[in-house]
């Protein structure tokens, strides 16, 4: 097996300096291991499961010296570096992940009360595609972060709220001022200090104080979820959360109040825009491909009939959509990069020596391009997620989740989120053009998410 990486890395020496900017932008060929280079490397030889040794135990840790300069640009996210999920390392990190993924399991992913919340959520996104009656719409992109927040948000908190509510507003605006920007493999995310020079002082004053409103949010609802505990009803991740912290605390101080805060943080920030984005992507493909659309809607009327909504279940007799979606994925890289990794032990990769403390920061959209691996990668083209027998084909090179120990825990939610969004929307509204003569542009643009430029389209009752 063999895959396109390419790296960008930096090497940081045993203090932590910096020794040189990006010392490598390579592409390597990774294969899998051979026996031999397994019993080479005892490290390596305990994780057999991972294919690509980038993504192995030697590369599990996270560096956080090398934020995104969003997250630079305040005080407040540097102090609160590792304690959450992200950025996190060794037994802190392995807790609180394996917490989050507990937590999903019994509020998320499978339970029916998800489901229910992202069909919701589809409902509040259709009245205000409705609403609009086929006229001009260029806030797709909006309408799409509420439906994801208001999910995480139910998730963490237990309840959501309606698209037109004044404090989803709020909190949304809040994280935008705080996650907007320049993503971490810009020049400001490399070199921080540019900020600094470039005297954008009036970004830095709004990121700032966006992370207090959010924090003060957050810490509003852990003070009321404390005073109304109640042990025989656990409603959300916080009550998950105070009923481990209570167990743990006498053992480890992995699941802590700092923890808490900085966990819900990071979830608000890695659930919302990925999907937001994800969506946004789709529908731009969607007009621009009506025949791929009409496809999916022939099947996904056949499949459901007039008179009800997309279930999960459904799932698997709609190949065809689910294959668009994982074209759509693989073209449109919401996640260019995976987060940065650091090397916890000096390693050789396919020849290519990589230092302890260097930082990898491993390019999922090569992986998504590379020609060795698809046939014309820039075309799209969902029936190369199909088999004859229209079965779906799942290709192990389609990566947007990342690979390895660090692999987003978020992707079970995330993709039940994406098929029930599109699929629903899909089935109830034609989308195209306003002018068939508009010219698409599907150059994104790199922040800490990749979104399509800003487009129009026109949504109308099927
Ligand atoms: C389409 C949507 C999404 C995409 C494309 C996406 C992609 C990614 C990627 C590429 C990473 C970095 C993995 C690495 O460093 O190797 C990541 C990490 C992460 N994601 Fe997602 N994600 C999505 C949705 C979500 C959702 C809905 C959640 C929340 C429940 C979530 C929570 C996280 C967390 C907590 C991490 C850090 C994991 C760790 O450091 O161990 N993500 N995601």
């Amino acid at each position: 097996m063999k895959a396109r990486i390419y790296i960008a890395a930096l090497h940081y020496n045993e203090n932590g300096n910096r020794q040189q900017a990006v010392t490598k932008t390579g592409i390597l060929k990774w294969k899998s291991r051979t026996l031999k280079q397994k019993k080479e490397s005892n490290v390596l030889s305990n994780r057999r499961k991972f294919k690509q040794p980038m993504f192995a135990i030697e590369l599990q840790h996270r560096a956080y010296m090398f934020l995104s300069s969003t997250s630079r640009n305040t005080t407040e996210p540097v102090a609160l570096t590792g304690s959450g999920i992200v950025f996190a390392n060794g037994d802190d990190w392995k807790g609180r992940r394996r917490f989050l993924i507990q937590a999903m399991r019994d509020f998320g992913v499978g339970r029916s009360s998800l489901e229910e919340g992202i069909i919701e959520e589809i409902q509040n996104v259709a009245d205000d595609l409705e609403k609009m009656k086929g006229a001009e719409i260029t806030n797709l992109n909006e309408m799409m972060i509420k439906a994801s927040c208001n999910v995480i948000h139910s998730l963490i908190f237990g309840y959501r709220y309606k698209h037109d509510n004044e404090s989803l507003h709020k909190l949304i605006k809040t994280m935008d001022n705080i996650f907007s920007g320049p993503g971490s493999l810009s020049a400001s995310g490399i070199f921080p200090v540019l900020n600094l020079i470039r005297k954008d002082f009036k970004d830095l004053k709004m990121r700032s104080e966006g992370f207090s409103t959010l924090k003060k949010y957050i810490e509003k609802h852990i003070t009321e979820h404390r005073e109304s505990f109640d042990p025989e009803n656990i409603r959300d991740f916080i009550d998950m959360y105070l009923v481990a912290e209570k167990e743990e605390s006498e053992r480890t101080s992995v699941l802590n109040p700092m923890a808490l805060l900085t966990s819900i943080i990071d979830l608000f920030a890695a659930g919302t825009y990925t999907t937001a984005t994800t969506l946004d992507w789709s529908f731009l493909w969607m007009i621009q491909y009506p025949d791929v659309q009409k496809r999916c809607q022939e099947e996904i009327t056949k499949v459901i009939g007039l008179g009800r909504m997309v279930r999960l279940s459904d799932r698997r007799h709609l190949s065809y959509t689910e294959a668009t979606l994982m074209e759509i994925q693989r073209l449109s890289n919401t996640a260019i990069f995976a987060l940065p990794h650091v090397a916890v032990c000096d390693t050789t990769i396919n020849g290519f020596k990589i230092p302890k403390n260097t930082i990898i920061i491993p390019s999922l959209i090569s992986a998504h391009f590379d020609e060795t691996i698809w046939r014309d990668p820039k075309e799209f083209n969902p029936g190369r997620f199909l088999n004859q027998n229209n079965d779906i084909i799942n290709k192990e090179y389609l990566i947007p989740f990342s690979l390895g120990p660090r692999i987003c825990p978020g992707e079970s939610l995330a993709r039940s989120e994406l098929f029930l969004i599109f699929s629903n929307l899909l089935h109830r509204f034609e989308f195209s053009k306003v002018d068939p003569c508009d010219i698409l542009s599907f150059d994104g643009i790199t922040g800490l998410t990749m979104t399509p430029s800003p487009y129009r389209l026109k949504a109308d009752l099927r």
